[in-house]
C-alpha cells in the first residue's frame, strides 16, 4: 500500500516548487493556505496572547538593565506599542476568514514588532550581543514555524537583519571583529532559517496531499462498501449507517406532520425465474427491477438491496397515500409493461410491505414491521401490498 501511495503522490509532490515550496497549481495553493489558516488561527492567537503577557516582564527587565537616559521615552513607548499591537491583533484574528488577509495581518504585526525591536536596539549600549541573540532566536522560530510562507518570512527577516546590521555598523560603533561576527550571525541564521522554512512548507504540503489522498480513498472505499456489486444499488450496510440520519429526519418531519416510509419489497417466485431462465436472466431481473424503482422514486428517496431479491425502499417526507400510490405505480408498471427482458415469457411481479418510520423506531423495529406487512402480502397471494401503520391509524 505504501508503494502505491507514493506512486500516486509523486507527480503531485513534483508540483511543489523547489525554492519557495508552494504549489505551482494556484487553486491547490489556495486550498492549502485556507486549510492552514483554519488550523493555525488558534495557535497564532495563543502565541500572540503569550507575547502580550510576556511584554510587561520584558519592560521590567529593560528597566533593570538599560542604562540609557532614553529608556523612559523609547523603551516604554516601544513595549506599550507592542502590547497594543498584540491586543489589536488578538481582536482581529478570529474575524479573519481569508488567508490573504491573515498573511497581511501577521506580516504587518510582525513588521511593527521587528521595527520596534530595532528602535529598542538603538537605545542599548551594553549587551548588544544578547540583543542580537534574541533576534536570531526570533527569526529562526519564525522561519521554522510555518506561520508565514517562505517568501514572507524571508522578506521580514532579511529586512530585520539588514536594519540590524546597519545599526551595528553605523550606530553602535562596535569593533570590526564584533561587526563581522554580527554580520555572520544574521547571515547564517537567515540561511539556516530559509532551509528550515522550505523543509517545513514542503512537509506541510506533502501532508496536505496525503490527507486529501486518504480522504478521497476512504470516500471511494465507503462508496464501494455501500454498493451492491451486481445492481450498484445501496446495500444493507448503507441502510444501517444511514439510519442515524433517518432517525433525526423522523423527528424533524414529525414537526412538519410528514413521515418517512419504509417499504419492504420482494420479487415473487424469483427462484422460478432462476430455475426456468437461468441465473443470468435472474440477475438481469434484479438490475431492471432496481432501475424501475429508481425511476419511480424521487432523488431524495433511496432503494436498498438487502440481499437476494429483497429490497427496502425509503421514501422521505410524504404521507401514507403518497407512499401507497408510489407502490401501486411500481406494481402497475411491473404488471403492465414488465421489465423488458427478452428471455422472460411472463411479467415478474413483486410484493410490498409498507410502514411509516416512527420517532420511537429502532432499525430492527421498523424493518420487522415492514417485513410483517410484506409477509401478509405474500401470504395473501403475492403481487400486492400491505400497510402496517405501527401505532398510527391505518389509512383507507
Ligand atoms: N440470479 C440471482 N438469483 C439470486 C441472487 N440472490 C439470490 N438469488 C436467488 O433468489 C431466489 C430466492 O428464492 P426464494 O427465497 O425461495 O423466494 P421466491 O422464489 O422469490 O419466492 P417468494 O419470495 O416466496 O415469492 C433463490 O433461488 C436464490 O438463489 C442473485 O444475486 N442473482
Amino acid at each position: 500500500m505504501g508503494i502505491k501511495q507514493n506512486n500516486t503522490l509523486d507527480p503531485e509532490v513534483q508540483h511543489i516548487t523547489h525554492f519557495f515550496s508552494v504549489f505551482k497549481d494556484l487553486d491547490k495553493e489556495d486550498a492549502f493556505r485556507q486549510e492552514v489558516l483554519r488550523k493555525q488561527r488558534r495557535l497564532v492567537f495563543k502565541l500572540c496572547a503569550f507575547v502580550a503577557v510576556a511584554m510587561p516582564v520584558f519592560m521590567l527587565s529593560d528597566y533593570m538593565i538599560v542604562k540609557s537616559e532614553l529608556w523612559s521615552t523609547f523603551l516604554v513607548g516601544q513595549r506599550l506599542v507592542q502590547i497594543t499591537a498584540c491586543i489589536v491583533f488578538l481582536l482581529i484574528i478570529p474575524r479573519v476568514k481569508r488567508y490573504s488577509s491573515y498573511d497581511a495581518l501577521v506580516f504587518s504585526t510582525l513588521f511593527i514588532f521587528f521595527s520596534l525591536l530595532q528602535i529598542g536596539s538603538v537605545t542599548f549600549v551594553d549587551d548588544y550581543a544578547l540583543y542580537a541573540l534574541f533576534d536570531i532566536i526570533i527569526m529562526i522560530c519564525l522561519y521554522a514555524s510555518g506561520i508565514l510562507t517562505v517568501k514572507l518570512s524571508l522578506t521580514l527577516c532579511v529586512y530585520h537583519s539588514l536594519i540590524a546590521i546597519i545599526i551595528v555598523i553605523f550606530v553602535k560603533g562596535l569593533d570590526v571583529h564584533s561587526q563581522i561576527i554580527m554580520v555572520l550571525g544574521y547571515g547564517f541564521s537567515n540561511g539556516a532559517g530559509i532551509l528550515l522554512a522550505i523543509a517545513q512548507q514542503k512537509n506541510a504540503r506533502q501532508q496536505f496531499l496525503l490527507q486529501h489522498f486518504l480522504r478521497e480513498k476512504t470516500l471511494q472505499l465507503k462508496q464501494l462498501a455501500y454498493r451492491d456489486s451486481l445492481t450498484n444499488a445501496l446495500n444493507r450496510r448503507a441502510f444501517q449507517d444511514h439510519f442515524r440520519d433517518i432517525e433525526r429526519m423522523a423527528v424533524r418531519m414529525q414537526a412538519d406532520h410528514k413521515n418517512q416510509f419504509l417499504i419492504a419489497a420482494d420479487i415473487d417466485y424469483f427462484k422460478a425465474v432462476n430455475d426456468n431462465f437461468g441465473h443470468d436472466v435472474g440477475d438481469k431481473v434484479l438490475v431492471a427491477f432496481i432501475a424501475l424503482v429508481e425511476a419511480n422514486i424521487r432523488p431524495l428517496d433511496n432503494v436498498y438491496r438487502f440481499g437476494g431479491e429483497e429490497f427496502m425502499i425509503l421514501l422521505q417526507g410524504c404521507d401514507a397515500d403518497t407512499a401507497i400510490k408510489r407502490v401501486e405505480k411500481i406494481m402497475y408498471l411491473l404488471n403492465d409493461s414488465g421489465l423488458k427482458i427478452e428471455e422472460l415469457e411472463h411479467p415478474v411481479t413483486c410484493s410490498f410491505g409498507i410502514t411509516p418510520i416512527l420517532v420511537t423506531d429502532t432499525i430492527d423495529s421498523v424493518c420487522i414491521r415492514a417485513d410483517e406487512a410484506l409477509y401478509l402480502a405474500k401470504k395473501s397471494g403475492r403481487n400486492q401490498y400491505r400497510f402496517n401503520p405501527g401505532s398510527d391509524p391505518k389509512p383507507e
